[in-house]
């Protein structure tokens, strides 16, 4: 496993290998590709509906501005994932929409019955197929299959959030300039899609401080760790460092880039303390930079999901 060719995981492979590639990758990269799973078809029409948004004026995309919860557009500007570290702000545009969402929580376009379908089903599908993935983990570890689903359970509230991403074409730039900063994600698990080739996502290998690319597949899913997993782990599973670079500027190619990320959380009730599985409990929790960066900086309390997403919530649009 490396982070010069992410590990690809085939959800068409015996179960077996699958386990052991979950565990190889989750301990080393943090990321994988997923190949073989169903969303193909939900994918494509959530990119149609993803542009069709961003496409709309401003005004409109503004009147459902990001609530405290995290839920709604964020205009371009507004976001620094790699906090108060640079001067430079995220060069996107994003519309972060919650689990069992309803209508008219909506702008009208998402909100029309078919559009609106579209959304449901797709975040039934992420919400699957992460359970599905997290039953696979459990096993990795060898404890009850259900241990993380069960910290998962889809009527209860959680963090989860499904974000359309989108990157503005540009002619220029200036060295600070970043589409993404440097981050990790909060939560447990995150599907990244990406699309038509539209790469910039980089991985950060913490060990020798590198940055390397991850390729764009249209058929393949990026999946990566978040910090719950860090600190479920005692820092075992690694919660990645990525960020989106800007893209190379020729004259004759399109630059805009659009991705969707289904980021799936706990609920918010779900305590960060250690799994019960031989590989974890033993371990010492010594944090390295990143970790006492993104993690609490102390062992004395035992904090819940939600508490260490309000952690990082607040610092965000510092961290
Ligand atoms: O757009 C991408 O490829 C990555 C976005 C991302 O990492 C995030 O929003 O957390
Ligand atoms: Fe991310």
């Amino acid at each position: 496993m490396s982070f010069s060719s992410l590990p690809i995981i085939d959800l068409k492979a015996d179960e077996s290998i699958i386990i052991q590639a979950m565990l190889n990758a989750c301990s080393t990269t943090g990321f994988f590709y997923l190949r073989n799973h169903n969303l193909l078809d939900a994918q494509e029409h959530m990119f149609k509906l993803a542009k069709e948004f961003f496409r709309l004026p401003s005004n409109i995309k503004e009147q459902y501005g990001i609530t405290e919860e995290n839920y709604g557009y964020v205009r371009r500007g507004q976001e620094n994932l790699a906090g108060n570290e640079t001067k430079s702000i995220d060069e996107k545009e994003a519309f972060n929409i919650r689990n069992l969402v309803q209508p008219n929580e909506l702008p009208s376009l998402m909100a029309q019955s078919d559009n609106y379908e579209i959304i449901t089903k797709f975040q039934n599908d992420c919400y699957d197929l992460c359970m599905k993935l997290l039953t696979y983990l459990a096993q990795s570890f060898d404890i009850d299959s259900d241990y993380f689903t069960s910290k998962h359970k889809r009527e209860l509230k959680s963090a989860g959030t499904l974000r359309l991403l989108h990157y503005p074409a540009v002619k220029n730039y200036s060295d600070e300039s970043i589409r993404a900063g440097a981050h990790s994600d909060y939560g447990s698990l995150t599907l990244l899609f990406q699309h038509l080739h539209q790469s910039g996502l980089e991985v950060l290998d913490r060990s020798t401080n590198t940055w390397y690319p991850v390729e764009p597949y249209d058929d393949m899913i990026v999946v990566n760790f978040g910090d719950v997993f860090e600190y479920w782990s005692k820092g075992f599973i690694k919660s990645t460092v990525h960020r989106v670079t800007m893209p190379i500027i020729d004259s004759t190619k399109e630059n805009e880039r659009f991705s969707i990320a289904y980021f799936c959380h706990p609920n918010d009730s779900a305590l960060l303390t250690p799994v019960p599985s031989k590989l974890i409990l033993d371990r010492e929790f010594e944090k390295d930079e990143h970790a006492k960066l993104a993690l609490q900086d102390n062992n004395q309390n035992t904090l819940t999901a939600g508490e260490h997403f309000q952690m990082r919530i607040n610092k965000t649009y510092t961290y």
